[in-house]
């Protein structure tokens, strides 16, 4: 679940437009952690610095933006859903014909094998990576060769934009460049990935206005942009140097579902998406699964409760509002280490497992001879859960409920969350309790899909359009189209795969015909192969 942003600074002299990206990727780094970049533009030339990490990590505290000139530019943070974790498919990713392009994109493609043939033997261009948001942009580019222009026009970059819809299935939110031109914004048909666009005055040119896209408006606000409007579904919005917002219906919308896991997980509380408030609708989980318990548990069961603990960091929220609702003291009796990021989107099942125990601590005494109720707000491979029972229990709990926010997550997710195959997801094929044996709790509670749905409804902040959601991964039906195959075609490449740097289920998604065999030899992955950085100024450290 990616971060993408793309700024245009009213006044065209101005060389700052990395200092707000960079600004911003701090408020959107929860989104991706394995690698950042920013591409801007000056003078019709492109500079850009990319590479694997956190943000402060690739522009070193900042040192590195004052090489980035420019009024206008994009940023992206990677979580990889797709390809492979090496540093060559870091985005934003450049091309240069025609007329310089880069892009940002969240989301993942389903068709990438049929799209890769395309561009090798029609397009006939190269694609270096195993990046699924390479084969997008090439897409784009080949769509806006097709005129044969020197110079393209706005009308023409809405027109490429089709082929990016006809040819590129999934869900995508993009931001992209066109360098010496202006910035472009634009989301799938269904809006399962979000992107919203907010203004602000320019600070050094009277009367000249700045805009901002980003996938999570807090990124917005915190730079003082305002008006936020979201981008709707196969809508595009492009913004030319000099000039103002020009939006297009491209395609016509599908559906308006956002991923209900943004709201589950994924999104800062802080951030509206689609008119609907991430905290409140995290708060109204809590509440729903309140009910849920008394249903459950009944008087006596719930009686029996002493303390609601809630699993930091996005599970906060919900489990105070449960707490409340079940008249149950509430102790944030698991302390988060402030050093340890999320470890849900860590790269690999040993990292995930470890940072865990990194991140979470009990303080014993809130927990001996007791019987507690953990939230957390999902529950997808069980490392969290299965760790946490047991610190519970190290701790001296005598029973440990665990309830979740969201409900059973039985199917993969395939729009841009590494969310596994269905063997890695705790609750396939499973009944609750033998969920609750697997992760050694003494019952587990799940929220019902149509009170999580109504929980994210009813978060609206006056008017939403929204009134249903991407909830694939709990009932298996996608909103999107996917290709015949797909399933069972990514579980073969994820098996052949077995290679956990390089995470094979990624490899599956992206359409590479040459995934790395284990023959007890030493392979070379994708991982440790030599990359070739175009044009990437963190290369040279
Ligand atoms: O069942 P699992 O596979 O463990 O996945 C679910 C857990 O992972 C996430 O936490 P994470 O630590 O990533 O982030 P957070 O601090 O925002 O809660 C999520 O909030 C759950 O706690
Ligand atoms: N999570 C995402 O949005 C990832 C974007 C893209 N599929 C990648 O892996 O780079
Ligand atoms: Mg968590």
């Amino acid at each position: 679940m990616c971060g993408v942003c793309g700024l245009l600074l009213g006044d065209t002299k101005a060389e700052t437009a990395a200092v707000d990206i960079h600004e911003s990727l701090y408020f959107l780094q929860h989104r991706g952690q394995d690698a950042a970049g920013i591409t801007v533009c000056q003078g019709g030339r492109v500079y850009q610095c990319k590479g694997n990490g956190m943000a402060a990590k690739v522009f070193d505290e900042g040192k590195r933006i004052t090489d980035l000139p420019g009024f206008m530019g994009i940023g992206h943070l990677r979580y990889p859903t797709a390809g492979t974790s090496s540093a060559s498919e870091a985005q934003p990713f450049y091309v240069n014909a025609p007329f310089g392009l880069s892009i940002s994109v969240n989301g993942n493609l389903v068709n990438t094998k049929e799209i890769r043939r395309f561009l090798d033997f029609e397009a006939r261009r190269h694609i270096n990576t195993d990046s699924d948001s390479e084969l997008l942009l090439n897409v784009f580019a080949h769509g806006l060769n097709q005129f044969g222009k020197a110079r393209a026009n706005v009308d023409d970059v809405f027109s490429a934009l089709k082929d990016v819809y006809a040819r590129c299935h999934g869900a995508f939110a993009c931001t992209a460049m066109i360098a010496g031109f202006g910035i472009l914004g634009f989301r799938d048909s269904n809006g399962i990935r979000p992107l919203c666009l907010g203004s602000r005055p320019s600070a050094t040119l009277e009367g000249a206005t700045d805009y901002f896209m980003a996938s999570e408006s807090i990124a917005l606000r915190q730079l003082g942009f305002d008006n936020i409007i979201d981008i709707l579904p196969g809508q595009a919005v492009f913004i030319q140097k000099g000039g103002v917002p020009q939006f297009r219906q491209i395609v016509e919308r599908k559906s308006y579902t956002p991923d209900i896991f943004e709201y589950v997980y994924f999104a800062r509380p802080d951030s509206e998406i689609d008119g609907l408030s991430v905290h409140r609708s995290r708060q109204n989980m809590g509440a729903k699964l309140a009910k849920k318990m008394k249903d459950t548990l009944g008087e006596k069961g719930i009686g029996e409760i002493d303390v609601i603990i809630p699993v930091p960091e996005t599970s906060n929220t919900a489990a105070a509002v449960l707490a409340k609702c079940l008249d149950k003291p509430f102790s944030n009796a698991f302390v988060k280490n402030r050093y340890v990021y999320r470890t849900f989107i860590l790269p690999g099942q040993t990292a995930r497992k470890k940072g865990v125990r990194r991140k979470l601590s009990p303080i014993v005494s809130e927990f001996k001879g007791k019987t507690i109720c953990l939230v957390d707000d999902s529950i997808v491979r069980g490392t969290t859960s299965r760790e946490i029972v047991q610190m519970a229990r190290e701790a001296g709990a005598v029973r440990v409920i665990v309830a979740s926010c969201s409900p059973e997550i039985i199917h993969p997710h395939i729009y841009g969350i590494d969310l596994a195959d269905h063997a890695q997801l705790v609750a396939y094929n499973k009944t609750v309790s033998e969920i609750a044996t697997h992760i050694a709790a003494d019952a587990v509670i799940y929220q019902d899909l149509d009170a999580l749905k109504e929980a994210c409804t009813e978060a609206a902040e006056g008017e939403s359009e929204v009134k249903d959601f991407e909830v694939g991964v709990f009932c298996g039906e996608y909103k999107g189209e996917v290709p015949e195959g797909f399933f069972k075609l990514a579980n073969e490449l994820r098996t052949q795969g077995n290679c956990p740097a390089a995470k094979a289920t990624l490899v599956a998604n992206s359409g590479a015909v040459n995934v790395p065999k284990q023959n007890g030899t030493t392979v070379t992955t994708p991982e440790n192969r030599g990359d070739i950085n175009l044009h990437n100024i963190a290369d040279e450290a």
